[in-house]
């Protein structure tokens, strides 16, 4: 399994949760925290574009390896849409959305699908979700990836309108979502909240909360994803 956060506190905050020496790994344009468990943990930047492509890279330096990974996971903090992912509360994507990739118009906003292009969601697989939704106790649901924090009251409300189902919002599913579809790997992602989406309040945001909350959360999982079966959605 591959475990994609942003920055190195995420990465951490996952790490706490695998017990036994770990050892890093550098590969051309990332650093691979591998654990004793065996699953792989990167920090693989701000952003989908950058997002996608450190995960790019690990998924390219495993296949060429011989040791392919099986699971890609995006994992971090991110902002949730209240009252259904209050702060400290984990969210688990049934559908990993780019809200923001497509074109404004006059009549208001175009996903680059109806432009005739690519896609705007990935899906992890139905059981997988079921099973790490239930071991968590946490909801399963629409997880944006924006390319800009939302800040106003206004563009939160836009985004609810037009994603009623969305929980939460992070910087990278939707990347690292993509480059696990080009390497034919299903794909997971698992936010925990560190502020709600709406106006803007940096001092607010419970960074540490959060952080711990991911921690607990891949201390609970690790039985999961290895009775995990992918055959299960086939
Ligand atoms: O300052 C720190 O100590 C610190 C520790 C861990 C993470 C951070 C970040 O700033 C991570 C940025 C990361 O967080 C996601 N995020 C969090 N809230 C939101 C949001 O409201 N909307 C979108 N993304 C959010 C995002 O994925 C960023 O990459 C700082």
């Amino acid at each position: 399994m591959l475990v994609a956060t942003a920055v190195p506190a995420e990465r951490d905050a996952v790490a706490r949760a695998f017990s036994g020496p770990a050892e890093d790994v550098r590969l051309p344009g990332a650093l691979l925290r591998r654990t004793g468990a065996g699953s792989d943990l990167l920090a693989a930047g701000v952003g989908p574009a950058l997002a996608a492509a450190s995960t790019a890279g690990a998924l390219t330096a495993a296949a060429l390896d011989g040791r392919p990974y099986g699971l890609v996971v995006s994992a971090g903090i991110g902002g949730g849409f209240p009252p259904a992912a209050p702060l400290g509360s984990l969210v688990v994507a049934d559908a990993i959305t780019a809200a923001d990739l497509g074109a404004e118009t006059a009549d208001g906003f175009l996903p680059v699908t109806e432009l005739g292009f690519g896609t705007v969601t990935h899906r992890p697989p139905e059981s997988l979700v079921r099973v790490v939704s239930g071991a968590l106790g946490a909801p399963a649901g629409t997880v944006l990836t924006v390319s800009t924090v939302t800040g106003t009251a206004a563009r939160g409300a836009e985004l609810r309108a037009r994603h009623p189902r969305a929980l939460a919002e992070g910087m990278e599913g939707f990347g690292v979502a993509e480059a696990a579809a080009a390497h034919g790997v299903p794909v997971l992602e698992i936010r925990a909240v560190s502020n709600p989406v709406g106006p803007r309040d940096r001092a607010a945001w419970r960074i540490g909360d959060a952080l711990a909350a991911l921690t607990e959360a891949f201390g609970k999982l690790a039985p999961v994803f290895e009775s995990w079966n992918p055959h299960d959605d086939q």
